[in-house]
């Protein structure tokens, strides 16, 4: 009997191997799949530790779910090359922004996380089952983003918490995800943030998933991701005139740091 299921289960992976090897969409697919499955069922376990050792909603609960999220890599053959974390070492709150490509980023924002910090998310993020739990365990601060003044008001509200409590808070600042190999224009709500709470602005650039994924052409295979810390922008005696020239700023020395990350030289010098 149990003979017989052994050789079905090893009959059944021989097909999905098979049918990965000849179908770039099935491998694709069943990549992304697992990857789902994974975040679900792990969001799941880790749920009841994070009640267990912590109570309830709070950033500690990031340090557990990080050390599970860590592991992720190795099931897909990514790497993570990381410079620069000496930069998150500042005294006090900052406003981490990063680019944002994919859900595979929750990978890469693991490997580079700092003790107490908290990310903005989408608040449609809340209802993705097991892992809405995690995220809002987590301590992520949810916006609507179909509604600019509410989430300006979440916004102005995380300016002052964020002193009061020495909290980091990493937004994307894209918005949306973007796996074009480019930046998306900044929206301005990170920065808006930063001058108010007067804390520095620290990008996080990563390299460009377009060699090894790209859901357009099915392609997801191993990878090498190349992740800078960039040195802290200061926003001290910054007023709200200055927000644009903070954003501009921040946005061409990510793009510049994207394009020389991913081997795209060439591209940097037309980013003016
Ligand atoms: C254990 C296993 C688990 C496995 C799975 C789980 C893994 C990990 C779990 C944990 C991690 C979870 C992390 C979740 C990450 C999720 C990522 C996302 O969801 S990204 C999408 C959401 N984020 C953002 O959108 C952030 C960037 N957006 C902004 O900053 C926006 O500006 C805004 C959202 C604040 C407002 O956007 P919008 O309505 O589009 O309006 P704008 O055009 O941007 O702004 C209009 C004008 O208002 C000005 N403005 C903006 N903010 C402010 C402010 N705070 N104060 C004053 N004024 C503000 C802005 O400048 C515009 O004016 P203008 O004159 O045009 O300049
Ligand atoms: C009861 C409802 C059940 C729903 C189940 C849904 C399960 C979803 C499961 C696994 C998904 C793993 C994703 C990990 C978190 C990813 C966060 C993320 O990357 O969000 C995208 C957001 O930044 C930008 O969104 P858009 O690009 O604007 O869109």
């Amino acid at each position: 009997m149990e003979l017989g299921w052994l050789l079905w289960g090893a009959a059944v992976l021989l097909l999905l191997h098979v049918l990965m090897e000849l179908s770039p969409a099935v491998n694709f697919v069943l990549r992304i799949g697992f990857y789902y499955v994974l975040c679900i069922v792990f969001s799941a376990l880790t749920a009841p530790v994070c009640l267990l050792v912590n109570g309830g909603r709070t950033v500690k609960n990031m340090r557990i779910i990080k050390t599970v999220v860590k592991t992720f890599k190795y099931f897909f053959g990514l790497r993570f090359e990381v410079k620069g974390l000496e930069n998150f070492e500042v005294e006090g709150p900052a406003i981490i922004v990063s680019n944002h490509q994919s859900i595979l980023d929750m990978m890469g924002l693991m490997e580079v996380l700092p003790d107490d910090c908290v990310q903005v998310g989408k608040k449609e993020l809340m209802y993705a089952g097991t892992v809405g739990l995690i995220i809002y365990l987590g301590g992520v601060i949810f916006i609507n983003r179909k509604s600019t003044t509410s989430a300006k008001m979440v916004m102005a509200e995380v300016a002052k918490t964020m002193t009061a409590d020495n909290v980091k808070v990493w937004v994307y600042p894209e918005g949306t995800r973007n796996c074009t190999g480019d930046l998306l224009p900044f929206k301005k709500g990170a920065f808006h943030l930063a001058v108010q709470a007067q804390v520095p602005v620290i990008p996080v650039v990563y390299s460009s998933f377009t060699t090894f994924y790209n859901p357009k052409k099915n392609l997801f295979t191993s990878g090498k991701i190349k992740v800078e810390v960039l040195p802290p922008i200061h926003t001290k005696g910054l007023t709200s005139d200055d927000v644009t020239d903070l954003t501009d700023r921040c946005f061409r020395t990510m793009r510049e740091t994207l394009f020389r990350l991913s081997g795209r030289p060439s591209e940097a010098k037309d980013s003016s």
